[in-house]
């Protein structure tokens, strides 16, 4: 274990985080080490966000961001903000601008602690969500599971914001859905060639919705900030509530507001756990002394 790097286990309203520090390096954490340490007890993790220097006018990181199956995420919107709250903490700046797979992402903590990332603008095309056939509509798309007579989730919203996904509306209680039966089947759907972050979502009213979603590569999460994002503007564009919407998530709430210049603007909390030292070719790792 020559090769050690700092790292904090986070969350984003319950979102797994582990924040990797690869800065000054040039090698990555490996799908090897992120499977490792997605089963560890303490270190069992929704997404890694690995922080890595870059040359680029105005953009002072970029985040490598993998599941806890190995694969690649585009875009995390609870795990941008546990790097915003490390970075802040470390050198006392409030905002930053990242560079992520789904683009340029900027970000800010705010005197309350709370942190605003600007998740990007949102994509509707079938073709770059993506799905494998031509949709003109993408606000509902044939898909659905359960009896064909009397299907149980059906007609999704989809759309992309740097990650793909399916938003089904539901009537009732977003708990009264077996999402951990239907979620692997509609993530690996055909219909998605990228796979898909599933949610099932339920508008409370015009300003609210509940929502709970498989992710991509994970499984189901107490957060994802990503899906919370699409729940909101897939919403206020089948005009189900307006553009600023709180969102419950199992964690907690996420403030999202589709802004006029289609930008998607999400706010919420970080939490830092422990941190320790991790070995990004392996995911062998060690909690620092004074939590050990
Ligand atoms: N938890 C993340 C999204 C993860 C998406 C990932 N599962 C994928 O698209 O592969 C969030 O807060 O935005």
């Amino acid at each position: 274990m020559g090769s050690m790097v700092p790292f904090a286990k986070m969350n984003g309203l319950g979102n797994d985080i582990v924040v990797i520090d690869m800065r000054g390096r040039s090698d990555v954490v490996t799908p090897e080490a992120a499977i490792a340490l997605a089963s560890g007890e303490r270190t069992g993790f929704d997404q890694i966000m690995a922080i890595h220097d870059i040359d680029l006018d105005g953009v002072d990181y970029r985040i490598d961001i993998l599941n806890r199956d190995g694969s690649h995420a585009q875009a995390c919107g609870n795990g941008t903000r546990c790097v915003v709250q490390a970075l802040a903490s470390e050198t006392g700046r409030k905002s930053f601008t990242f560079r992520t797979l789904a683009g340029i992402v900027t970000a800010e903590e705010h005197e309350d602690g709370l942190i605003s990332v600007d998740m990007g603008v949102p994509e509707f095309r079938w073709d770059r969500i993506p799905l494998a056939e031509e949709f003109f509509d993408t606000t509902r798309i044939e898909l659905q599971v359960g009896p064909i007579d009397a299907p149980v989730l059906h007609s999704p919203s989809v759309m992309a914001i740097g990650n793909p996904h399916a938003i089904f509306w539901v009537k009732e209680d977003v708990w009264s859905y077996d999402l951990e039966r239907f979620g692997p089947l509609l993530e690996n759907h055909p219909i998605f060639p990228e796979r898909a972050n599933i949610s099932i979502a339920r508008v409370k009213d015009g300003q609210t919705l509940d929502l709970r979603t498989w992710e991509r590569g994970v499984g189901l999460t107490r957060a994802c900030g990503s899906a919370a994002c699409a729940a909101a503007v897939c919403a206020a564009r089948t005009d189900r509530t307006g553009r600023r919407v709180t969102v419950n998530v199992p964690g907690g709430p996420l403030h999202i507001d589709w802004r006029a210049n289609n930008h998607v603007m999400m706010t919420g909390p970080a939490e830092w756990e422990f941190s320790g030292t991790v070995d990004p070719l392996t995911g062998a790792w060690q909690a620092d002394e004074v939590d050990a």
